[in-house]
């Protein structure tokens, strides 16, 4: 599966809003097939990353390379306080979105496609729920569909943000093998987390962010107590006036 998908590499990396930085001199890489946690305080930026990786924000310095691969074909679920839940839609139509790039805006869904649909839902243990209104789903029921969706989409590299945020433990332990079962496969899984205890158990990398990287490598070289205490340290002292800063890369940025 990653064979052909090159890893991910972040060069002097700056993300933001309104040209102000959120997020800023990332550099480094998350290896083809990877597990990665992206760690850190509130507002550190991890989201930023996330959104900026999937191609949804300018980049305002720095590069980021996947080879050939279009930013559109990475899959990417998003906060879940950022969904419509509320739209009429059924279930089987979110995770056909899953093909949204094979069907595009005016095909129809072949019959293939409405099959591995509903595979997809059996497998997050949602079989029969092909017709039910998204809306009138549970929390974790959600959950479930969207995570349906990311298999759809097949893609060789998965973009999570805080996907079991507020999920009870059954459907995070579910959603987690599922998650295992990406990285078994050869997937470069990315995951913005909060749950330390989690992270150590089931994520063997971390990028530990606070604006800028903290640490980046093994989740037990990284999630040190010194290194966390320097993030919250880092995260409190940020301004959110700040304007861009140019600061010349690194000699391994530029050389690596
Ligand atoms: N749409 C936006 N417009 C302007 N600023 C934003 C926007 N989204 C995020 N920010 C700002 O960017 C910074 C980083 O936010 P981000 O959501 O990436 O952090 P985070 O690490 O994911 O935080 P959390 O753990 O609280 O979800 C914050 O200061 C936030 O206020």
């Amino acid at each position: 599966m990653s064979s052909a998908f090159p890893g991910l590499r972040l060069t002097d990396l700056t993300l933001g809003y309104d040209r102000h930085p959120a997020v800023h001199h990332v550099s480094g890489t998350f290896e083809a097939g990877s597990l990665t946690a992206i760690v850190g305080p509130n507002g550190a930026g991890k989201s930023t990353l996330l959104k900026g990786i999937k191609g949804l924000l300018p980049v305002l310095g720095g590069r980021i390379d996947c080879g050939a691969w279009a930013s559109s074909a990475l899959a990417y679920l998003p906060q879940q306080a950022e969904i419509e839940h509320d739209f009429p839609i059924s279930v089987l139509d979110v995770v056909l979105l899953g093909h949204w790039q094979t069907i595009g805006m005016f095909r129809a869904a072949t019959r293939t496609m409405r099959q591995q649909a509903e595979d997809a839902l059996a497998a997050v243990g949602l079989a029969g729920f092909e017709r039910r209104p998204l809306a009138a789903l549970s929390v974790g029921q959600r959950q479930r569909v969207l995570f349906a969706r990311v298999l759809l989409q097949d893609s060789p590299v998965i973009l999570l943000d805080e996907p079991f945020n507020a999920l009870d433990a059954r459907t995070t332990a579910d959603l987690l093998a599922l998650v295992q079962r990406w990285h078994g496969e050869g997937r470069t899984v990315i995951a913005v987390l909060h749950d330390l205890e989690q992270v150590r158990q089931y994520f063997p990398r971390t990028l530990l962010l606070a604006r800028e990287v903290i640490g980046w490598g093994a989740t037990a070289e990284t999630l040190t107590r010194e290194a966390l205490l320097r993030a919250r340290a880092m995260g409190e002292a940020w301004s959110e006036t700040a304007s861009l800063c140019v600061r010349p890369p690194l000699a391994d940025e530029v050389a690596g």
